[in-house]
């Protein structure tokens, strides 16, 4: 690193005990070649590589997760990993977020595989680790113009946009060496103060409320999730400072939660613009990728494609052409009729529903909001509008959430 401190960059642990693995879609890992990607776990460590990262004028871009990765984890890497010389992915279960009846300790923690997976978005060789291995050919995100050199000049740039051969960054000088690190902190490196986290009348320190947006939709139905949510953002993007951020839509109230966020609290990384929102990725039935995923049993994993086929009821609603005067209340009426009839398909002896036969959905939401101003659409939606139709479904002890955007689009 730039402090010249061996003791700590050789602490930075990396995941190099693990068995390395190549992932080709929704199937398992396999095995692959030897790279190790960087585990960040104290605050010290991440300054000392973020200013390594700045003194060499390099972009970062980061991914806050919670782990238990999937393709739409991944997809938000690979779109930082494509457009930044580096990425940072936070991999963090943030207790502020759970409500003390939540699913704190149940929820998946499967760090190895994490990491098995992360690797699989790098090149399968470790020397030299040149972004062009990634099928990156374009520098114009850089925010430090590299150094001049003539247009016609073939040796392929570095990291820091020198020469590859010259860059202490290619020769193992530092951990900006690896296009993709992770931060993975424990709760008191992100919560020094430490005390009560998911009791929040019993929370003694400093927390983020977006007060008038979080507490529709997802926030009426967990009231302490948004402040949790914008408190460990708050937190990572002043500890990452990073250039770019990126969320899913699969989240889109919080993702344009944290949008406002940035611009109300002045933050310059990321700023509004900056703060990226990707489109969701889904199973071939519709399904959102989701970590809590994992808690479905085969008939429930069976029945969950109900939301999204709800949510488009929705949506195709609008846009036929019957649309003309169609009211927030309908849309959420064809959502609606669409659980309601499948929790009858479920119930019923002679149901064609064999293999959802039992399980339990119960309608949480679905709900029509205004994409500025969060508030539920009522009456007449009017044309041109641009819209959320959002529900959340439990299906067995599995709370799902899901969404379809009309009139605009997410990031591509
Ligand atoms: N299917 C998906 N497509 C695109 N982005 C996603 C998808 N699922 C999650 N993300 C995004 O990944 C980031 C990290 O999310 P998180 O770690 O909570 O995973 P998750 O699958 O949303 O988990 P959970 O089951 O807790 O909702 C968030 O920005 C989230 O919106
Ligand atoms: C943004 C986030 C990582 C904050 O803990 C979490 O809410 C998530 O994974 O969506
Ligand atoms: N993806 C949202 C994280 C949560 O439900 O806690």
């Amino acid at each position: 690193m730039a402090s010249g401190n061996e003791g700590e960059r050789r602490s930075i642990q990396t995941c190099s005990s693990l068995q390395q693995t190549t992932y080709s879609g929704s199937s398992k890992p396999k095995a692959n070649g030897g790279n190790k990607i960087p585990v960040i776990r104290t605050l010290g460590q991440l300054r000392r590589w973020r200013k390594e990262a700045r003194d060499k004028g390099l972009e970062v871009g980061v991914v806050p997760t919670m782990g238990a990765l999937h393709e739409g984890h991944l997809n938000l890497v690979r779109t930082s990993l494509a457009r930044h010389p580096l990425t940072v992915m936070t991999l963090f279960v943030n207790p502020m977020q759970f409500a003390p009846h939540e699913d704190l300790s149940a929820y998946p923690r499967t760090f190895e595989r994490d990491m098995s997976l992360l690797q699989t978005l790098l090149p399968s060789t470790t020397q030299p680790r040149s972004l062009r291995g990634l099928g990156v050919s374009e520098f114009d995100s850089f925010r430090t113009p590299p150094s001049p050199r003539s247009a016609s000049d073939p040796r392929p740039r570095s990291l820091n946009g020198n020469s590859q051969d010259s860059s202490p960054a290619m020769n193992g000088g530092g951990v900006v060496d690896s296009p993709l690190v992770v931060f993975a902190p424990t709760p008191d490196v992100m919560y020094p103060l430490k005390g009560e986290l998911q009791d929040l009348g019993k929370h003694r320190g400093l927390s983020v409320e977006l007060r008038g947006w979080g507490e529709v939709m997802e926030g009426a139905s967990r009231p302490q999730f948004f402040k949790g949510v914008a408190t460990v953002c708050t937190k990572l993007f002043n500890a990452v400072e990073p250039d770019h951020a990126y969320f899913g839509q699969k989240d889109i109230q919080q993702a344009l939660l944290l949008k406002i966020l940035v611009q109300d609290l002045l933050l310059s990384h990321p700023t509004p613009d900056n703060l990226h929102i990707l489109p969701t990725t889904r199973s071939s039935t519709g399904l959102a990728l989701s970590s809590r995923n994992a808690y479905l049993s085969p008939p429930e994993l069976h029945v969950s494609p109900v939301l999204y086929r709800a949510l488009s009821a929705a949506k195709d609603l609008y846009a036929s052409s019957a649309s003309e005067g169609i009211t927030g209340e309908d849309l959420i009426a064809a959502g609606t009729r669409v659980i309601l009839d499948e929790q009858e398909q479920i119930l019923s002896p002679s149901t064609s529903m064999e293999q959802g036969r039992g399980v339990e959905l119960q309608l949480d939401y679905i709900e029509v909001f205004d994409k500025y101003t969060f508030e539920p659409i009522r009456g007449p939606v009017g044309e041109g509008r641009e819209f959320v139709v959002a529900g959340a479904v439990w299906v067995g002890k599995t709370r799902l959430i899901d969404n379809l955007l009309v009139g605009w689009e997410v990031d591509q």
